[in-house]
């Protein structure tokens, strides 16, 4: 955004570290809508981009009212303020809106989420899209690959952390997922705020899609660690993973074929990746 001279403010709630290239941030509780209404009205933004959700499906399932606050009031009151300010929004939705049955998903397909935190993402879709259609964009994402501002929220700074601590890692042969990096994504988020006319509800993730397992393995080639960190494992094997969606790919044409921004390799992703903070005494210790 800064490259393309947009003046990016920076909403937090806990983080309190520098945030590279936002020009401002400012501390908000985004379950108050009342201060956040406040300070959209003062600053008058051209864009919104939501990035704030409670993400972790389990954390969902163990407060349901307490992360609906995020994950629909938020959006909703998002769409009332950018149809008063006449300013784009940009909202993430998630792949788990569909059960992970189909072979391929298309912006159509008929949704149906399995668990709390894909019923809250498809409600904010609908709630959204009715509220300020002409002004809103929706992502759905797939599992996002990157280096998290904490180093410890992406797959591989968790798979880093379980083997710094000794533990071997059970990764799915049968859950395909198809992850994107999130400057990737980022990339995306700005020409979608530079352009007017892809509105509605979109797909976006990496080009290729493959089993947590396959990831696992890149993963540990890509950092020239043993293979032996890696265990195959089936979602089956243990009846609290039996449930997961077991393919969730997306038909990526109707943006890909609009955007100047590409869905990424795997490899592409792999080359971004950075060791943890909290691994790299381990890391350098084998
Ligand atoms: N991670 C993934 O694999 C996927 C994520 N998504 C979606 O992408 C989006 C980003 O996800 P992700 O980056 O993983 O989410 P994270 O959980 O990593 O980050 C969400 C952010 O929301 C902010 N937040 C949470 N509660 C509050 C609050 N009360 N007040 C202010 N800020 C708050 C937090 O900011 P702070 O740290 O400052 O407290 C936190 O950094 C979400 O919409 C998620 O559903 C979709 C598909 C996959
Ligand atoms: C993916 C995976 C998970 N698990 C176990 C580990 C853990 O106890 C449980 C949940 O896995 P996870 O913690 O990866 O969460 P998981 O529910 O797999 O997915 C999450 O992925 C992370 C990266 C996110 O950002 C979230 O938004 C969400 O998409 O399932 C395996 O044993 N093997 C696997 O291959």
């Amino acid at each position: 955004a800064q490259r393309r001279g947009h003046h990016v403010v920076g909403i937090v709630g806990a983080y309190s570290g520098k945030i590279p290239g936002v020009a401002l941030t400012k501390t908000l509780d985004l379950t108050q809508l009342d201060q956040l209404e406040a300070f959209a009205l003062e600053l008058f933004p051209d864009a919104i981009v939501n990035c704030a959700a409670i993400s972790e499906p389990k954390d969902c399932e163990a407060d349901p009212q307490g992360s609906r606050l995020l994950n629909v009031a938020l959006p909703e009151k998002l769409a009332l303020l950018s149809r008063h300010l006449f300013a784009t929004l940009i909202h993430i939705s998630s792949e788990q809106v569909f059960d992970g049955t189909q072979e391929l998903y298309f912006r159509d397909s008929p949704t149906s989420p399995t668990n709390e935190y894909a019923r809250q993402k498809r409600e904010s879709e609908e709630a959204v899209h009715s509220i300020c259609a002409e002004f809103a964009t929706t992502l759905r994402l797939p599992l996002l690959m990157g280096n998290s501002l904490g180093r410890d929220r992406s797959m591989h700074e968790r798979l880093f952390a379980a083997w710094s601590q000794g533990q071997q890692t059970p990764l799915f042969t049968d859950e395909i997922r198809q992850p994107c990096h999130v400057e990737n994504i980022a990339s995306v988020m700005v020409e979608l705020c530079e352009r007017s006319d892809l509105k509605g509800v979109y797909h976006w993730a990496g080009e290729k899609s493959l089993s947590r397992f396959e990831m696992g393995q890149r993963i540990v080639r890509h950092f020239g660690l043993p293979e032996d960190l890696i265990i195959a494992a089936q979602r089956g094997d243990d009846p609290r993973f039996a449930h997961r969606q077991a393919r969730l790919v997306f038909d990526l044409t109707p943006l890909a074929s609009k955007l100047k921004t590409q869905p990424p390799c795997f490899s592409d992703q792999l080359d971004t990746l950075i060791v943890p903070r909290n691994a790299q005494a381990w890391y350098h210790s084998i």
